[in-house]
């Protein structure tokens, strides 16, 4: 008979969430500001389809970023096919990201913005990619619009006992102008998704239908690695080259994609991720696949 599995506690403000390193920051926005933030970065942003293993990204995705004097700017590299160009900060981003900065007490330079056009779109189970976030900062997830949830779940090899044991989960909701702070901590023991809500509407709350069902996330970081304005070179904490003066050029495709690849995996995987031993001499890779 197939054992039965309680569903995952809902954790909220205050509550232990992960390692205990995670906080839910409700009201990040004055009202202002949330009450029309949705609606202006709906034609603020210039939104993308994006691609991992040949498909379409369940969601619609825009990445911005702080793109200096000599037009130099961070990138975040994670396993997907292709990522979005990055443009300069949108007027309503750029206002968010000034409050996220005073909660955290540390800049972002970074953020990647993400339309979950219904309770269809979601994204799975994953660690964020820490090789180009400067280390000892944090990662944040602005939501707005309809309330959705992060499930979070141990990692595999956090788990005592056989194959089968189940992985203890949590679920956090993340209500309408929250600011979720995902702890390093955290990222390294658990993974995180936001899992599609395909329940009939009737059984959904008031806040999980509001803006019939849209939500907009904004995943901020500090990131320590940039691109020449050419995108021909590439430098910082996770580059070979660590500064602008010694930039390398960018490589694509095998073996050193397979090779950032094959980090990215173990990252995901172990929760006792070598940081240094992995990802510490750096990679110049910016494109996985060999140009077509
Ligand atoms: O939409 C969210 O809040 C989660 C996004 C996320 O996990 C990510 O961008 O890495
Ligand atoms: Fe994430």
């Amino acid at each position: 008979m197939p054992r039965h599995t309680p569903p995952p506690p809902t954790l909220g403000p205050g509550d232990k969430i992960g390692e205990g390193d995670c906080e839910i920051v409700l009201d990040i926005l004055p009202p202002d500001l949330a009450d029309i933030a949705f609606e202006n970065m709906r034609k603020e942003v210039a939104w993308n389809v994006m691609h991992h293993r040949g498909g379409e990204v369940p969601r619609l995705v825009a990445v911005e970023g702080d793109v200096a004097a000599d037009g130099s700017f961070p990138i975040y590299r994670h396993p997907a096919d292709e990522s979005p160009a990055l443009r300069p900060f949108s007027p309503t981003v750029s206002l968010i990201r000034e409050h996220v900065q005073k909660a955290l007490h540390h800049p972002v330079n970074h953020v990647l913005i993400q339309h979950y056009r219904s309770g269809a779109d979601y994204i799975s189970e994953h660690s964020d990619k820490t090789i180009d976030v400067v280390r000892g900062s944090r990662v944040v997830n602005v939501s707005l619009g309809a309330q959705r949830a992060m499930t979070l779940r141990l990692k595999r090899d956090r788990v005592d006992g056989e194959g089968g044991a189940r992985r203890p989960a949590q679920k956090i909701p993340l209500p309408h102008n929250s600011m979720f702070i995902l702890g390093l901590e955290t990222n390294s023991k658990w993974l995180h998704a936001i899992n599609h809500d395909k329940r009939p509407l009737h059984l959904k709350t008031p806040e999980e239908r509001f803006m019939n069902g849209e939500r907009i996330s904004l995943t901020f970081r500090n990131i320590g690695t940039f691109l020449t304005a050419d995108e021909a070179r590439i430098f910082g904490q996770g580059a070979k080259a660590k500064t602008r003066e010694t930039a390398q050029g960018v490589l694509r495709g095998t073996p050193e994609g397979a090779k950032l690849l094959a980090g990215f995996g173990k990252e995901n995987q172990q929760s006792e991720f070598d940081w240094e031993g992995v990802y510490g001499e750096g990679s110049n890779v910016l494109h996985f696949t060999p140009r077509v």
